[in-house]
């Protein structure tokens, strides 16, 4: 599915979260959406996803709306499903549901795909903050969905486990024609795992291109405040060493 938005504001009460924001998603495409804490990823994530009002349109195309899976920031649950059980919710299309052999075939292909099949049989609230990310992230593909929104979904894994993730949805989404757009705070993962990068700062978009093309050293000097170097790394994508912040007193 194509995803075009245009105008996009989104407000708390008085405090705009997101500024007038256009960005298009394509699919067989990795977007990732950076910057600093508090720039607007997190709403802008959610108001695409339908579970917070915005301003603006949000047009899918080419696909059914129902078949885009969101994963939000917070995974913490304190229900007594196993992972095999909260991977299979993830099947659940309507009040009716009925578990047939496909579903729990998905689910439990779903849990090998993502590395997690040794957890199946665990109560969800048992599990560490990297597992449960995980098993929601399995809950989210095991639906077979079109589009892919991803609230920072690596951020309690560990490298091995970040590696693993990124590459899985950078081939899901390239063979399957997925449209993923996900928040990251690893500038790296971004440079080496994303096809497009959408930079925000207070709420606007403050860059956006592919990965060279949107970290610079300028840019991110602008939207997060820091000095960076930016080399070549051995695939190509830019590797970004950070320095200092720029109101640092004296570089050490
Ligand atoms: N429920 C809320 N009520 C009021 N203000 C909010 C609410 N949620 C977020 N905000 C504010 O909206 C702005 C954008 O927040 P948002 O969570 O979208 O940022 P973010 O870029 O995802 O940040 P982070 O990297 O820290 O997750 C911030 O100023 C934040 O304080």
């Amino acid at each position: 599915m194509r995803l075009s938005v245009r105008g996009f504001s989104l407000r708390y009460g008085v405090r705009v979260a997101v500024d007038r924001v256009d960005l298009q998603a394509n699919p067989g495409e990795v977007l990732a959406i950076l910057g600093a804490n508090g720039s607007g990823k997190s709403s802008l994530l959610r108001g695409l996803a339908g579970v917070q009002r915005h301003a603006g349109t949000v047009e899918w195309s080419g696909g059914e709306p129902g078949r885009v899976g969101y994963m939000p920031q917070d995974t913490s649950a304190r229900s007594q499903l196993t992972a095999f059980e909260v991977v299979l919710l993830g099947r659940l299309r309507s009040l009716a549901f009925k578990v047939d052999v496909a579903d729990l075939k998905a689910a439990r292909d779903t849990l090998e795909e993502v590395g997690i099949s040794h957890l199946a049989e665990r109560p969800i609230r048992e599990l560490s903050g990297g597992q449960r990310q995980l098993v929601f992230l399995a809950q989210v593909l095991s639906a077979g969905p079109s589009a892919l929104l991803l609230d920072e979904p690596t951020s309690a894994l560990d490298i091995t486990h970040q590696l693993r993730v990124l590459a899985l949805l950078r081939s899901a989404t390239h063979s399957r024609r997925l449209t993923t757009i996900v928040v990251l705070h690893d500038l790296n993962a971004a440079a080496r795992f994303a096809d497009r990068i959408v930079m925000m700062h207070d709420g606007r978009v403050a860059g956006h291109g592919t990965p060279a093309e949107a970290l610079t050293a300028e840019t991110l000097r602008r939207c997060y405040g820091v000095e960076v170097a930016v080399f070549s790394g051995p695939d190509g994508a830019p590797v970004i060493l950070p320095l200092r912040p720029c109101d640092a007193d004296a570089a050490p």
